[in-house]
This record gives C-alpha cells, sequence and structure tokens, in this order.
C-alpha cells in the first residue's frame, strides 16, 4: 500500500475512518495542522490542533503510514493558545496559527525549517544551523496586497471577500487583522462601487459575468494605493464605466494614486491575465525598503510584508558583505547575480557592495519596474535580463569566464517549487564564489540545499554551508522564509 491511499481495507491495524481518537498534539506541519501520535506511533494531522493541545478528533482520512482527523473538542487547551482578535479567522482559514502565541509560531516556523532540512534534505547539524526565527515587533496589519474574488451574496449583491475554507463560496471581509487597513477600505469601495455601476459579476461555473477578482495595493512606507479590477474581457459592459468606478472609490480612499484594469479571459484558478489597462492616475506606486525607493507596477511580485522584506534584504546583505571581508576583499568587488530578482530590490539593496549587478528575472513587467529602480536608487552597474533562470544562467556564466577576475556571488530567490534542475546543474558545474539562497518553502530549499552539495563535491568544488536564518514575513500563517548560502572553500580561482 502507498501512502495517501485511503480506505479501510487497506489500512493494516489501528484507527479507521469515523473513529473518535484522544490525541496529545506535539508540533505543527508545514501547512499549520497540528501533528499528534497514537500510542502505536500513528502519525494524525488535527486541523486546528495547536502544540500543547489535548484534543478530541475523528479520523477523516487514514493511510498507511498517516491519519487525518477533525478536532472535536479541546480536553486540555495549550498554554500558549490566545484569543484570535480577526472577526473572520474562523471562515477565512488564511491564518490557522492565530490561536497559536506569537513567540511559540516563532519557534514552531524555527522547527519546520528544522524538521526540512534534516528530513528531506538529509542534511546534518540542522538543529545547530538554523537560527530563532526574526519575527516582527508588532505582527499585525502587515500584508501590503490584498487578493479578493468577487462573488454573489443570497439576494444577489455583489461580495468581495475570501473564499470560505475549503469551498468557493465568497464571504464578505468586513476586517482583517493581517491586511493593511487601506486594502481593507478599497476592498469595501469597490465592492460599493461594482454594486452602484452594477457590473456584471463573473461566475466561475458558468464562464458568464465580468469582474473577476479585486486587487488592492499599497505602499506601506509611503501610503499610497492601487485598485487593481481583474475582468473576463477587455471591453466595459458601457464605456467609461471604469472611469466611474475609480472616481467613486478616490472619493473614499484619498490614498488612491491609480486604477488598472487586469483582463483575464482564461477559465482557470489562475487570478491575473497577461494585459494590463491604465484606467486612471498612476499603474504603479512607490514603496520604500532598506533605503531604497522602489517603483512597483501593479501585478508585479512584491514581498507581501514590506517591514520583514526590509530584515531579508539586509540579511541577504550581511551574507554578501561577510563573504568579502572573509576574503580580505573592500566593498566594490565582483559580479553579483540576482536571480529571480523581481522587481530588483535584493540585488539593489547590496549593489553599493559590487562591482557589477546582473538580475534575471522572467516577468518583463518587473524587469522594466527593476531597471527604472536602479536609475531611481542611482545604480548605473546593474543590468536585468528577462528570462527564465534555467535558460539565462548558463550564457552568463559563459560571459563571466570569458570577463576577468573578482569573486562570482549569486543570490537565488525562487518561487515556492525551488530550482529547476537545470539551475542547479548550471551551478554545480559553474561552482560560483558564493550561493545565498533565500526560500519560501523550506521544503524545496532543502532539496536544492542537498543537490547543490552533492554535485559541486562531484564537480570537485567543496562548499561550506553556512547559518540558516528563518524570517517571519507570513506571521500567523504556516509559512517561513529563510536565507542562508554556500560558501567555496579555497579562496580566489
Ligand atoms: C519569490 S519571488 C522573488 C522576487 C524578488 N527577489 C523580491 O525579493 O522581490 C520569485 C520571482 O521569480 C520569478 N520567476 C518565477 N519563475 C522564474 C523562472 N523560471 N525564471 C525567472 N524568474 C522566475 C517570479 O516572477 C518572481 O518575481
Amino acid at each position: 500500500m502507498t501512502e495517501g491511499e485511503t480506505g479501510e481495507e487497506r489500512r493494516g491495524s489501528g484507527p479507521g475512518v469515523g473513529d473518535r481518537l484522544e490525541l496529545a498534539v506535539r508540533s505543527l506541519d508545514p501547512h499549520g495542522d497540528g501533528v499528534a501520535r497514537t500510542p502505536d506511533g500513528l502519525v494524525v494531522f488535527v486541523e486546528g490542533g495547536l502544540p500543547g493541545d489535548r484534543v478530541e478528533a475523528t479520523v477523516t482520512q487514514r493511510a498507511a503510514r498517516h491519519a487525518r482527523a477533525r478536532l472535536e473538542r479541546l480536553v486540555e487547551r495549550s498554554p500558549q493558545r490566545v484569543a484570535p482578535p480577526c472577526p473572520v479567522v474562523e471562515a477565512c482559514g488564511g491564518c490557522p496559527l492565530m490561536a497559536l502565541a506569537y513567540p511559540a509560531q516563532l519557534e514552531a516556523k524555527r522547527r519546520t525549517v528544522v524538521d526540512a532540512l534534516a528530513r528531506i534534505g538529509g542534511l546534518d547539524g540542522a538543529e545547530e544551523r538554523v537560527r530563532p526565527t526574526l519575527g516582527m515587533e508588532r505582527p499585525w496589519s502587515y500584508r501590503n496586497k490584498a487578493l479578493h474574488p468577487v462573488g454573489r451574496d443570497e439576494q444577489g449583491r455583489p461580495v468581495v471577500g475570501f473564499y470560505r475554507r475549503g469551498s468557493h463560496e465568497v464571504v464578505p471581509v468586513s476586517d482583517c487583522a493581517v491586511q493593511h487597513p487601506t486594502n481593507v477600505r478599497l476592498a469595501a469601495a469597490a465592492r460599493d462601487a461594482i454594486e452602484a455601476l452594477g457590473l456584471p459579476v463573473y461566475d466561475e461555473a458558468s464562464g458568464r459575468g465580468w469582474v473577476r477578482h479585486v486587487l488592492a495595493r499599497v505602499g506601506e512606507a509611503t501610503g499610497e494605493a492601487l485598485l487593481v479590477l481583474v475582468t473576463a474581457s477587455l471591453e466595459e459592459p458601457r464605456p467609461g464605466v471604469l472611469a466611474d468606478m475609480a472616481q467613486r472609490v478616490r472619493e473614499r480612499v484619498a490614498e488612491l494614486v491609480g486604477m488598472v484594469q487586469n483582463v483575464n479571459p482564461r477559465r482557470t484558478n489562475v487570478v491575473l491575465g497577461p494585459h494590463n489597462r491604465l484606467i486612471w492616475g498612476r499603474d504603479r506606486l512607490y514603496e520604500r525598503v532598506a533605503g531604497l525607493t522602489l517603483e512597483l507596477s501593479a501585478t508585479a511580485f512584491f514581498q507581501v510584508n514590506t517591514r520583514q522584506a526590509e530584515v531579508l534584504y539586509r540579511e541577504v546583505r550581511r551574507r554578501v558583505e561577510g563573504f568579502l571581508a572573509s576574503r580580505g576583499l573592500p566593498p566594490g568587488q565582483g559580479l553579483l547575480l540576482d536571480l529571480y530578482c523581481g522587481v530588483g530590490g535584493i540585488g539593489l539593496a547590496a549593489a553599493d557592495l559590487v562591482e557589477r549587478l546582473v538580475g534575471v528575472e522572467e516577468d518583463p513587467r518587473a524587469v522594466a519596474d527593476a531597471r527604472r529602480n536602479a536609475a531611481l536608487n542611482g545604480v548605473d552597474h546593474a543590468r536585468f535580463v528577462v528570462g527564465p533562470v534555467e535558460q539565462v544562467l548558463p550564457e552568463e556564466m559563459a560571459k563571466r569566464r570569458a570577463a576577468a577576475g573578482g569573486p562570482v556571488m549569486v543570490v537565488v530567490d525562487p518561487p515556492r517549487k525551488g530550482l529547476d534542475a537545470r539551475v542547479v546543474e548550471t551551478l554545480a558545474r559553474a561552482a560560483p564564489d558564493l550561493v545565498v539562497y533565500v526560500s519560501c518553502n523550506p521544503a524545496t530549499m532543502a532539496r536544492d540545499l542537498r543537490q547543490l552539495l552533492e554535485r559541486t563535491e562531484r564537480a570537485g568544488s567543496a562548499y561550506e554551508w553556512g547559518p540558516v536564518q528563518p524570517v517571519d514575513l507570513f506571521p500567523h500563517t504556516a509559512h517561513v522564509e529563510a536565507v542562508t548560502h554556500l560558501v567555496r572553500r579555497g579562496g580566489a580561482r
């Protein structure tokens, strides 16, 4: 029997679906579910269970080596349980850790990183290598971006909110403890305008209707806000209706600097389509982070937590600084490759440390932002390349080999799926002096680090692995960001 199969006949011994168990929850899994064990060692994942709880739970799924269970009753509350301050925490499900005291969340996230490195990466010394998670002083109202589906309530009125946990029913968002207050006001103003102007709401099941999503975005340091309306087609139901909507929203949210229409005609779960049209004002806002001013276009990726993005950027910068110092090199040396660079923040925050900066990113709009951001911050030794890292990297490395001297330093900040196998291969062969890995998924980071260490060793260049620093970019969720680095032994080539 393989893991993941369910069904009484295949389950072997122990509890089955429908059985009620009393369990002590010991830890959290990477999705934020509680992890407990039966006396015979069967692992049971309990949704809503927190470390330190004793619970009664009913088995809902059973596989060979684990089961899932629904929490029925708290027999004993964890001393780390707190009252969540958010009015929609239960229905929304976006913040599964909100009932856990913040210091305990930070420790649970550190544990997630340690476990991934040890179990998935099979890497020794994870416990000693992973530092305490860097958390927020005030872990509330931190999200600078809100993405809301648009639906209808029972009376047929438009609803701008979030999907009810485990369904596609749209629940209105009255307030949200982790969202920036400007975004909450923008969502409410957009809803009222959609209703007042009679804009047809998109229906997922039939593919009919027009307004699909509302995206609200704010510059935390500047206060500037943008509104993006995702529609199923470019053509407006009445000419000028979106300009009317912009006007209505502006009257309620004075921070609004622009409104953009994004067109997504596809019947898919992917929210944003490829085409943007400016309706009013600017299609970009300004944000300040880590001593930089960044221009962010309406739909380009940016870290959702500006205050913690600063912590992350500074951590990467410290790794580059530390590496140069360890080689006895003054700042202003070598090449920094910022792979998966988005709008360029990480590389630009370390640009003064290096002689040349090259950013690589597949989203052309983000690259256009990165180029403007370099100019805006007086960085004239940066170049940005549009394309998939797996295709661009071999060429950039070959160019570097042809050029003279200086260390080669690489930062990778891939999406959740981690590095493409071709990127690992190219890095192993090219053997840069420093690789800083920024990860939003400890599981893929662990896999990639293991492969990088194994392949570089096979290719004859040994690396030392530095400390791992978890950073809490997403308080009250199970997500955790982490930074680590590999440095090539043996000094300059
Ligand atoms: C986690 S974000 C990092 C962004 C940036 N480093 C920052 O801190 O804002 C990952 C970025 O990788 C880009 N991306 C995803 N797959 C890619 C690929 N195969 N090649 C290049 N860029 C990619 C995404 O568009 C996104 O901007």
